[in-house]
């Protein structure tokens, strides 16, 4: 095995640190009788979407926001789940909330989303704050995406003017990830690669920083990397040898910059969601001071 050059994104050490700060702001929320609390709703038993909950759930006790859970079975129909979609739109104690993805196949996820209170969407996936960011409005913003911005500009990664390869094509990351990175604030150049791209290769070997969210374990290995990259390995497979990133372990010897997984950017998916969650908090405490 070669030399390990790559200096590490921490994403759990930069997760603390955003934990302190939103401590403090929900402890100045309470001294104004506010309480932020955080819904999810879990369709189904599939334990990787069970456990991402959970943590949702551990970390909002540890910064001090309330939790409203809504588990409810694979064979729900669609009418019942936007019942208890509609029951967290008008329940005054859920702050803002979010449908576990994927939902099973017979539900319709696209209607879930369109059915939550752009208001409450804490994840940023709902159309109205998808076309906001489009139109370079303010609203809430998907979490990862804000997880992979933030995590470059802790360890002063540039991102004005670099070239960003994105592998992958989901809601959650592929597809918004470029609209937070072209920003003028951002002022990334982004490409989006997916299934049907001719030469991923090539597409990834001239990035400066490069975003996987394939899903494919290992698919980005050392010789598609451009020596100094930046690469953000945000895939998860579950193998018969457990959780595996869509980036092979030979890539650190050849990046500048590399978010390991687990420990890179999915503590950072978690932070940015109850961060939705106080910034909304708060605006309710402005509108009503
Ligand atoms: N409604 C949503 N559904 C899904 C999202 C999302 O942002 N909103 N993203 C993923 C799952 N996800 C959050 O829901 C998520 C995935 C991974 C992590 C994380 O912290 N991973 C750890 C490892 C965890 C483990 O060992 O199992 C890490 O990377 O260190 C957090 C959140 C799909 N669904």
């Amino acid at each position: 095995m070669g030399a390990v050059t790559a200096t590490i994104l921490d994403g759990k050490a930069t997760r603390d640190e955003i934990f302190i700060d939103l401590k403090a702001r929900v402890d100045a929320l309470e001294a104004k009788g506010i309480t932020p609390g955080l819904g999810t709703v879990l369709v189904g038993d599939d334990p990787g979407s069970a456990s991402y909950v959970r943590g949702k759930h551990a970390d909002c006790a540890k910064v001090g926001i309330n939790s409203l859970r809504r588990d409810l079975p694979a064979d729900i129909t669609q009418a019942e789940l936007e019942a208890v979609i509609d029951e967290l739109n008008a329940n005054p104690e859920c702050t803002g909330y979010i449908v576990q993805l994927p939902l099973p196949k017979h539900l319709d996820e696209n209607a879930a989303l369109e059915r939550i209170d752009p208001d409450k969407d804490a994840d940023g996936l709902h159309p109205v704050n998808l076309g906001r960011l489009v139109l370079g409005k303010e609203a809430t913003l998907p979490c990862t995406p804000r997880g992979v911005v933030h995590l470059l500009r802790r360890y002063d990664v540039p991102i004005d003017g670099a070239r960003v390869t994105v592998v992958g094509r989901g809601v959650t990351i592929g597809r918004p990830i470029g609209l937070l990175l072209t920003r003028r604030s951002e002022n990334a150049t982004v490409t989006l690669c997916h299934t049907g791209t001719k030469d991923l290769a090539a597409e990834v070997r001239r990035a400066d920083i490069v975003v996987a969210a394939a899903g494919v374990a290992g698919l980005i290995t050392a010789d598609m990397v451009k020596p100094g990259a930046a690469v953000l390995d945000v895939g998860v497979s579950r193998t018969p040898d457990g959780l595996r990133g869509d980036v092979a372990d030979n890539v650190r010897e050849v990046a500048g910059y590399i978010s390991p997984n687990p420990g890179g950017v999915g503590p950072l998916t978690r932070a940015f969601l109850l961060s939705n969650v106080v910034e909304r908090a708060e605006q309710l405490a402005a509108e009503s001071a």
